[in-house]
């Protein structure tokens, strides 16, 4: 979780990888009306996320139910997002990608091939609630390589 250019994508294949379970891209839920709303430079409200957030919690109970391991990338803003996203199973983990405004901004600018505009990082950074502490999972620094990321998250550091 965490705001958009912060390290999802990297982190979530990598860590997959490391896991040997299936990695989805939570942006490709969005339907196109909502990418086509941030394209235009205009952040996501509750109502544009919210039946995004309900396909991602079917993708997740949908691995609970089959016993198979799962990594989700997805933005989780709001601890509410979270706790809609826990429904589809209880034991989720989270790992926020947290890091200085500038080095996501600098990240989100080097990216020529992305539909989000590096305008829009200030209302991600606007709905961003941190991981809570009675939330399962870490609070990760983008300064550090992904590899170390994924070393610390398996062992839930
Ligand atoms: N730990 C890291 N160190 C250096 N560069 C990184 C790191 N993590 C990600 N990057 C780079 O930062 C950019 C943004 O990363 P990525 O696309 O994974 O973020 P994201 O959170 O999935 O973004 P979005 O949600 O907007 O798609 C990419 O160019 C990626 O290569
Ligand atoms: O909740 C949101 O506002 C969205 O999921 C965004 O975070 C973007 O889709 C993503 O980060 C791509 O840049």
């Amino acid at each position: 979780m965490g705001v958009s250019g912060c390290g999802k994508s990297t982190v979530g294949q990598a860590l997959a990888q490391a896991l040997g379970v299936r990695f989805v891209e939570g942006d490709q839920y969005h339907p196109a009306a909502n990418v086509a709303k941030m394209s235009a430079g205009m952040a996501l409200d509750d109502a544009d996320r919210a039946g995004w957030l309900h396909a991602l919690q079917g993708q997740i109970r949908e691995a609970r139910a089959r016993g198979a391991g799962l990594v989700l990338s997805c933005s989780a803003l709001k601890r509410r997002y979270r706790d809609l996203l826990r429904e589809g199973d209880p034991a989720l983990r989270f790992a926020h990608l947290d890091g200085p405004r500038e080095l996501i901004a600098a990240r989100m600018r080097a990216r020529a091939d992305h539909y989000m505009p590096p305008a829009l990082l200030e209302s991600q950074l606007r709905d961003l609630e941190p991981l809570q502490l009675d939330e399962a999972g870490v609070v990760l620094d983008i300064g550090s390589a992904p590899a170390l990321q994924v070393t610390r998250i398996l062992g839930g550091q």
